[in-house]
């Protein structure tokens, strides 16, 4: 039976139980605190940790796979690795200072920097020979400066709305681009049968997100033109009209490149455009 760790608080929560919902898996019911779940029917068992810990889990082979963010994998320092991104909770972390004060990494030399993700920051620093000391925080990192504790902040930054109301501005190339991440254990050389399944079905559900399934008709003159904008992930299915002289072409299409690829399809020649969402699939 595969042990799977699913956050169970914070931002990554909702979207890994939806994900793995998705993928067919059961999930705790809208406001369930269980801690552990079984799945029997797929096989595995699924365990609700807080985010910060899952790796050290997954490290400690504990749990076979667990679900995370990439900057908290990092953060941990333990030896679990990214088995596959999963497209969602995706940020960047940045440094940020009061507006104008500090404009590069040279400049963070002597200074105070607070984050909840010392060995992320401290680690970077050290890398790019920045001498600073790191202020330990649990959470909102923004307020430090104004309050006085800390001159630079180190932390999350999605929309960058927090950071403004803070007024604190970012600098500096990000320090990673996160995002959730399924983690396991290092030098696994045979995926066991449970992960590989869970994996699949994963990728299918990141696959049904980001594609959707494009139908036209295509006179068979410029055929090759309208299959040369919609080649699809191995190769497109045409079949022939009952005229003789059209085909129908199906393919699958980048869903945030629709709209681009119906009008270079119409300009092409295609007619009876229809775009379908996929419901789940198996690549
Ligand atoms: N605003 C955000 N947008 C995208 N990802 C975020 C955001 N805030 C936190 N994360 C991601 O969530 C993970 C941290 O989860 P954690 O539960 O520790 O904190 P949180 O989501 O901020 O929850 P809380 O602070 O409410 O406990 C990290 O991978 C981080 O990149
Ligand atoms: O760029 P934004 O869209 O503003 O999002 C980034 C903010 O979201 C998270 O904070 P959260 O609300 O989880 O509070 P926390 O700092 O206590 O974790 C993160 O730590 C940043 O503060
Ligand atoms: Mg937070």
């Amino acid at each position: 039976m595969l042990r799977i760790a699913v956050p169970n608080k914070g931002s990554l929560s909702l979207p890994a139980s939806e994900m793995l919902s998705e993928a067919g898996y059961r999930q705790r019911g809208p406001g369930g605190r269980e801690l552990v779940l079984a799945d029997p029917a797929n096989d595995v068992e699924f365990f609700y940790l807080r985010p910060r810990d899952i790796a050290v889990y997954v490290g400690s082979g504990t749990v076979d796979v667990g679900i995370t963010g990439r900057d908290l994998l990092l953060d941990s320092g333990v030896e679990a690795v990214e088995h596959r991104p999963l497209g969602f909770a995706t940020s960047t972390f940045r440094f940020a200072a009061p507006a104008g004060e500090i404009t590069s990494l040279e400049q963070v030399n002597g200074k105070r920097v607070a984050t909840s993700y010392d060995v992320l920051v401290g680690d970077y620093l050290a890398e790019h020979g920045v001498d600073a000391a790191v202020v330990h925080l649990d959470g909102a990192v923004e307020s430090s400066v104004q309050l006085g504790i800390a001159d630079v902040v180190a932390d999350v930054v999605e929309t960058g709305s927090t950071l403004r109301a803070a007024g604190l501005a970012t600098f500096g190339e990000p320090i990673l681009r996160s995002e959730a991440v399924l983690i396991r254990k290092p030098g696994e050389a045979e995926p066991s049968n449970g992960l590989t399944i869970l994996d699949r079905r994963l990728q299918g559900v990141l696959v049904a997100r980001q594609y959707v399934l494009m139908d036209y008709d295509v006179p068979n003159e410029h055929l090759e033109a309208a299959v040369a904008i919609t080649p699809g992930f191995e190769s497109p299915t045409v079949s022939p009209l009952h005229d003789g002289k059209w085909s129908a072409v199906r393919s699958m299409v980048r869903k945030d490149v629709t709209n681009k690829v119906m009008d270079e399809l119409y300009d092409v020649g295609a007619r009876a455009i229809l775009v379908t969402s996929i419901h789940a699939c198996r690549v």
